[in-house]
């Protein structure tokens, strides 16, 4: 596969954070209209925001948005960055796309959560009308926030459902606080029938997949752990469970450390519905292209593989009937002279 030829192809992405995709000379930007200046430029910037070679594990990767999160207390610079992630997606031929940020980490300022999720989807859909890409978002719980503060989270999206908010996710330190803990909050989304992905099996732990599954997440982020426990793959085959892969970053978090681990492959011929994803277009120094490239360096991956893995996504998009059926046929249109 050549490396114009994917970026150029119509691609799905599913699981890319807001604030893991902020460009450095945006935040440059943020800091000098906030009057907050930063304590590096340039590629010392560029060093502190992405993710080490070196990094240890997922919470030593998430120390990262340490960085970003005190410029992103303001309307204007939630919109600017939701706006400037569908400008990033554009230039590859992203053709929908489901950007997702914790409401929650954005309030240090006082800004409500409702303000928060507004300035998101307006960003967002002002890239949608300038780009031409299908923005959704996807609100996130964090694992280390109270069960009051994730409940509002669960609200905003039954509030903001169908106008630019798409469902709900877990986020955080999975290692020490695992998903059982979170029963109540993620089953009141599930009473009211809002999609749920859950970030699971980031940390070895395949029994978070298997209750994230229970509790009626139909997406689960990573999901690396599912190749230690054979129930809990076969769970995730009989419920077709998607599975949001993300490479760079699975390398990063030291979910695996050795590519002969990396359970692509596995996963693929075990039949799992999975997809691949950025996680973080600046944290991890990554863009979509570059994640097939290397699926491609790393597995000879053929282009019909990469339009099924685009196809999978699609079936596992919280999107309406109509979106999918017009994304199913814009990614056909688009291998069809590759396959
Ligand atoms: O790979 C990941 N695993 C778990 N949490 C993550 C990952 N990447 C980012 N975040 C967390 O999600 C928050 C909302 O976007 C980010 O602030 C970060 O703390
Ligand atoms: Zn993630």
């Amino acid at each position: 596969m050549k490396r114009e030829i994917i970026k150029r192809l119509p691609k799905i992405e599913l699981h890319c954070h807001l604030d893991g995709s902020v460009r450095p000379h945006i935040l440059e930007q943020l800091a000098k209209q906030q009057n907050h200046p930063l304590a590096w430029t340039g590629e010392a910037l560029k060093n502190k925001l992405v993710a080490p070679e070196d990094c240890t594990s997922l919470l030593d990767y998430l120390e990262r948005f340490d960085v970003v999160l005190p410029y992103l207390q303001e309307e204007a610079a939630i919109e600017l960055i939701s706006y400037d992630l569908i400008a990033q997606v554009a230039e590859e031929n992203v053709r929908y796309i489901e950007v997702r940020f914790a409401p929650l980490l954005f309030n240090r300022k006082g800004l409500t959560i409702e303000q928060i999720v507004t300035a998101v989807v307006t960003g967002l859909k002002r890239g949608e009308k300038e780009f031409g890409v299908k923005a959704n978002a996807l609100l996130c719980g964090m694992r280390h926030h109270d069960e009051t503060t994730n409940q509002s989270v669960v609200t905003a999206v039954k509030e903001f459902y169908g106008k630019g908010v798409v469902g709900f996710d877990l986020a955080g330190d999975e290692a020490n606080y695992p998903t059982a803990l979170f029963e109540s909050v993620v089953s009141i989304a599930k009473e009211h029938d809002l999609p749920i992905t859950l970030h699971a099996g980031e940390c070895g732990c395949p029994h978070n997949v298997m209750t994230a599954i229970e509790l009626g997440a139909t997406r689960i982020g990573h999901g690396i752990a599912i190749q230690k426990d054979e129930a809990v793959l076969n769970a995730c085959l009989d419920k077709q469970t998607t599975i949001e892969m993300c490479p760079t970053s699975n390398f990063q978090t030291k979910a695996v450390t050795e590519l002969k681990d990396y359970p692509f492959q596995k996963f693929l011929d075990a039949g799992l519905n999975i997809t691949i994803n950025t996680d973080n277009r600046t944290v991890s120094n990554t863009t979509l292209t570059d994640e097939y490239e290397k699926l491609a360096n790393w597995y000879h991956i053929d282009y019909a593989c990469m339009e099924k893995l685009n196809h999978n996504a699609v079936n596992g998009a919280f999107t309406s009937k109509s979106e999918k059926e017009r994304l199913h046929a814009d990614l056909t249109a688009g291998y069809a002279e590759y396959r």
